[in-house]
């Protein structure tokens, strides 16, 4: 492989859109991929567990590894902290491995201001609607909630120019193959960089 550094990849996009759905998917089909789970201090819901979903944390812990800088992000969603742990993902791109990350918009935005090497993508739904049935049919809100999210959506759709790629998630296998030709169309890229410039250094005349 040309690249010494993995390329950290960030999913992500409004709440409802299938964020988890298309992770979820995508990681039982890639296997040099590194999935960075992330902290939370929102509840263990049944069938999660501790380090396989996400690591859980109290407030208190939480304020903590903010306060060391032990986060690469976070953010404040649906009144609980998300963040993502900085160590793991500094790591594992230094040993050569690309990391994953799925987390909500206004933690995208760090990561973009810390890693604007990143690849950033938006996952779009296929119309508002069907965004609102979405999050409807999952069942984990009120309406309240309901139209809280869809709300935020409107503002969250408005910073996808932020992002290098943006997928419709209309079909979960569709939107998986496009995130996993994004992966390996990056590689692509990044390699003929790298060879342009081995081509540069080697050029007798500089
Ligand atoms: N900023 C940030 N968001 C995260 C992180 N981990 C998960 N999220 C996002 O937090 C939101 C809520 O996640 P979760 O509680 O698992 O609920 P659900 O995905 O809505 O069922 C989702 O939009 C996730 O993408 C993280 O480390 N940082
Ligand atoms: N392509 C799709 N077509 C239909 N339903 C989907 C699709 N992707 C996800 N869903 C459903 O939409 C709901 C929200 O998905 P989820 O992955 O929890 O979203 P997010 O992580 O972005 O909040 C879930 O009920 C999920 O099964």
């Amino acid at each position: 492989m040309m690249d010494e550094n993995g390329i950290l990849f960030i999913l992500s996009g409004p709440s409802g859109v299938g964020k988890g759905t298309v992770r979820k998917e995508l990681f039982k089909r890639a296997d040099d991929l590194a999935y960075s789970i992330s902290m939370t201090t929102r509840e263990r819901r049944a069938g999660e567990k501790d380090g396989v979903d996400y690591f859980y944390k109290t407030n208190e812990e939480f304020e903590q590894l903010i306060a060391d800088n032990q986060l690469l992000e976070y953010a404040q969603f649906v009144n609980n902290y998300y963040g993502t742990p900085r160590k793991y993902v500094e790591d594992t791109l230094a040993a050569g491995k690309d990391v994953f990350l799925e987390i909500e918009v206004q933690g995208a935005m760090q990561v973009k201001e810390n890693f604007p090497e990143g690849v950033f993508i938006f996952l779009f739904p296929p119309s508002l609607e069907e965004l609102k049935t979405r999050i409807t049919s999952r069942g984990t809100e009120s309406q309240n909630a309901v139209l809280k999210r869809l709300k935020e959506a409107r503002g969250e759709i408005e910073m996808m120019d932020a992002y290098d790629y943006v997928v419709v998630n209309d079909d979960v296998d569709h939107a998986v193959r496009k995130v996993q030709s994004i992966i390996q169309s990056e590689h692509c890229r990044r390699e003929r960089i790298a060879k342009q410039y081995k081509r540069l250094l080697e050029d007798d005349e500089l």
